[in-house]
């Protein structure tokens, strides 16, 4: 998969601050301001093709937990939208604050959600490796999708019920047959878009974003066991609860924001 060879041990506790790429004029995450998005009709609907049976595993890297596919060939695959080839799901992870008054990345209209799921594909037509992926221009595209506190969400429960087994950081438990697209928002595809960047290291400007602007719901119940996780390892003194693992938000430096609908 994707990020298994790519450890973020290096990740600094705080890296939302020190680590800036330099000169970087792409960066993730942002505030949507909806009244400043610009419709292009040209974009395309999105396609999800997503195979089950290439769920692999769950990992704890110790900044999130990574539900790992199998990339090696074109069962997965995310097209359309504003993209020109189609690209390899490799892993899907989220971010969640400590309370449910903040957790996502991304804003809309300055309005946090207390999580915010990430599905990360590259651009194996263009590359032959996710790591060079990564450092490219088009490499990635990266569907965002908001969590609210609400229902509890059936599909999500599989997973939820697999994270005590990766409570510590670098643990690993076999994950199968789970199929993404249970994730996505039901009754509408409408997104925005926009060029940026991963949001942790490497921070590279190598991500087309693909926000949904419906939300999907999950109970207060699932969140918790979420932020039962641990940024810590198992054999650390002082286990840290994983949360508030979400970046700051960065300047637009002139980006556009488009949307695929009015
Ligand atoms: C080399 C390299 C790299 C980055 N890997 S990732 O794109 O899967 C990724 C992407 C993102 S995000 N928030 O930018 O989608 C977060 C975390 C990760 C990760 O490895 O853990
Ligand atoms: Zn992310």
């Amino acid at each position: 998969a994707c990020s298994s060879k790519y450890v973020l041990s290096h990740v600094h506790p705080m890296w939302q601050g020190p680590l800036a790429v330099p000169g970087g004029d792409k960066q993730s995450p942002i505030d949507i301001v909806v009244r400043k998005s610009v419709f292009d009709p040209q974009l395309k609907p999105l396609t999800f093709q997503y195979d089950p049976r290439t769920c692999q595993q769950i990992w704890n890297n110790g900044y999130s937990f990574l539900v790992e596919y199998d990339d090696t060939s074109d069962k997965s695959t995310l097209s359309g939208g504003p993209l020109q080839d189609p690209y390899r799901l490799c892993q899907f992870h989220f971010h969640w604050g400590e309370s449910n008054a903040w957790g996502s990345e991304h804003t809309v209209d300055r309005r946090l959600f207390p999580a915010e799921l990430h599905l990360v594909h590259w651009n194996a037509e263009r590359y032959s490796l996710f790591e060079e992926a990564v450092m490219e221009e088009n490499g990635l595209a990266v569907i965002g999708v908001f969590l609210k506190v609400g229902k509890r969400h059936e599909g999500l429960q599989k997973l939820v019920d697999a994270l005590p087994a990766v409570r510590h950081k670098e643990s690993v438990v076999e994950f199968t047959k789970f199929d993404p697209a249970c994730l996505l928002p039901t009754n509408t595809q409408d997104y925005w878009t926009y060029a940026g960047s991963l949001t942790t290291p490497p921070l590279t400007e190598s991500v087309s974003w693909i926000i949904m602007k419906q939300h999907i719901e999950v109970s207060h119940d699932q969140l918790a066991v979420f932020r039962s996780l641990l940024f810590t390892s198992a054999e650390e003194e002082v286990q840290k609860s994983m949360v508030n693992n979400f970046r700051v938000q960065q300047a637009m430096k002139g980006r556009t924001v488009r949307s695929s609908f009015t």
